[in-house]
């Protein structure tokens, strides 16, 4: 096929959204991967979830693992108040130029910054390069076999504080025991499960919510 599945995203997002509205963008996604084709956004049903904890936390700096085309980071985005901001790391320079342009369709860029490159290499500079000091809420949405050395890595890093939200997609599918097994058996964190699917589908997943506890 001539266009990626993210182009034909895009194109059904310039298609059936109004520029400037957050939901109509959101609504074409999920019509798009609902009807024609599936992809691996959070989806509708994730999303409710997504948008719960995200008026819970009322976060001022979120930092999201893996952005793909930018739909959970519109959803994010366009519940949070001015002056607050999502950071977004993307690893695939494809997704990472559709994703722009569905967050610029959204009229949310001045909430945004999305940063290209593997979590790895760029929480180490998240201080320095941005200011933050701490993150207010962690969506994991990125490589399955990472969420567990990242967040390590955002605790030696100090970018996980005392009341530091983590929500983690896809813990049942694709799946990930390790970080499962160390968020909800360590002291320092307060876990809840979250049963939703997969999705698009009717297979099984949920999101796990873990409040950082301190030291
Ligand atoms: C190392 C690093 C990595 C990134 C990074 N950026 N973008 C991503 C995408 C990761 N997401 C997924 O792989 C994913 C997969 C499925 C799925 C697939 C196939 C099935 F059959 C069933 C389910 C479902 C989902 O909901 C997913 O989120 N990672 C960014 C920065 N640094
Ligand atoms: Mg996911």
């Amino acid at each position: 096929t001539r266009t990626s599945r993210p182009q034909r995203i895009l194109k059904a997002v310039q298609r059936k959204a109004t520029v400037g509205d957050p939901q109509s963008v959101i609504t074409a996604i999920d019509h798009f991967c609902r009807h024609r084709e599936w992809a691996m956004n959070v989806g509708d049903e994730k999303g409710s979830i997504l948008d719960s904890v995200v008026n819970e936390v009322s976060p001022v700096t979120v930092l999201e693992l893996g952005t793909y085309c930018g739909y959970s980071t519109v959803r994010i985005a366009r519940l949070l108040p001015p002056g607050a901001c999502v950071i977004t790391l993307e690893f695939n320079p494809d997704y990472a130029a559709i994703a722009r342009q569905v967050i610029k369709w959204s009229g949310l860029e001045d909430k945004v910054q999305l940063v290209e490159g593997a979590s790895g290499d760029c929480i180490p500079w998240m201080k320095e390069h941005f200011g933050v000091q701490a993150f207010d809420l962690v969506f994991l949405d990125h490589w399955k076999e990472r969420y567990l050395p990242d967040t390590k890595l955002l605790e030696e890093c100090g970018l996980i504080q005392k009341g530091t939200v983590l929500l983690a997609d896809n813990v049942i599918c694709p799946g990930t025991p390790d970080y499962l097994e160390y968020v909800r058996n360590s002291p320092r964190y307060n876990s809840h499960y979250y049963r939703s699917h997969l999705e698009y589908t009717k297979a099984e997943d949920g999101l796990e919510k873990s409040v950082f506890l301190g030291y």
